[in-house]
């Protein structure tokens, strides 16, 4: 029997299920900074139109738990929510600025594309190791991600040839399916691999997304500890916790 590590066998599953942000691609980090700028920026607008003190966005703890692995709008929304603010949703369409849900959303994604630009794309050793492994081993391979950049992240790092399905934040918009938490995404990349999720690893870094992998009843959850705090991925979903896959290479 194929082992995974000494706890998990392989011939349980056929098919694995890989976040982007955090868990192939060093980008989770390039999100948080970039949403810290947008929102510090406007938090300090507000601040000087309210009289009220300036408490800046903490990626330690708003970034991890309101917004971390959501599609784009609902995560300004929940962060908003967590602070008392309630703004217009506005339209997509919107031009960058603090006005709207939507303007804040696109004015990060501004940072996002010059932050991308400028520093390119770290994959993470570890990752791309385990993707090689179980691509030789013929499991089949889909990127399930909330974000907007999902697919060209994959093709600037030059691996989504490994992938058989991308769900990706452009599908889960076309689609009006739930974004994570719900299960949905996770659900449609089983879906299009044509598997089982009893018989589906999924792989996740953020709190939203364990949630959405448990509740999608998926085989195995494996929570990638990123940001020290193994214990909020496995109060939330995770079966098992890793800070690297290289560690499930055994
Ligand atoms: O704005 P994008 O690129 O569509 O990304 C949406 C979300 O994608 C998730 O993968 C990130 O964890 C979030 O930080 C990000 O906000």
């Amino acid at each position: 029997m194929s082992q995974f590590n000494s706890s998990i066998a392989l011939s349980q599953f056929d098919a694995v299920l890989f976040d982007l942000d955090g868990v192939i691609t060093a980008t989770a980090k390039v999100h948080a900074d970039c949403w810290k700028r947008i929102f510090d920026g406007f938090l300090k607008q507000r601040a000087e139109e309210t009289d009220e003190p300036f408490q800046p966005f903490d990626i330690q703890n708003d970034y991890k738990l309101y917004v971390d692995g959501k599609m784009r709008y609902v995560g300004v929304q929940s962060f908003l929510e967590s602070r008392g603010i309630q703004l217009a949703y506005g339209e997509p369409s919107a031009p960058p600025g603090y006005d709207t849900v939507c303007a804040l959303g696109n004015f990060k994604d501004v940072f996002f594309n010059e932050v991308l630009q400028a520093k390119g794309i770290e994959v993470y050793e570890g990752s791309l190791a385990l993707i090689r492994h179980l691509s030789d081993r013929g499991f089949k391979l889909a990127v399930v991600s909330s974000s907007h950049h999902c697919k060209a992240v994959l093709k600037v790092a030059g691996i989504e040839h490994f992938f058989a399905a991308v769900v990706d934040g452009n599908l889960v918009d076309e689609l009006h399916l739930a974004g994570k938490p719900a299960p949905d995404a996770f659900l449609l990349g089983a879906k299009q691999l044509g598997v089982e999720p009893k018989r589906t690893i999924v792989f996740e870094d953020a709190i939203s997304g364990v949630q959405a992998g448990h509740d999608g009843g998926f085989g195995l959850v494996v929570g990638v500890d990123r940001k020290g705090d193994p214990e909020a991925l496995q109060k939330n979903g995770a079966d098992i916790v890793v800070q690297d896959l290289s560690e499930l290479l055994g």
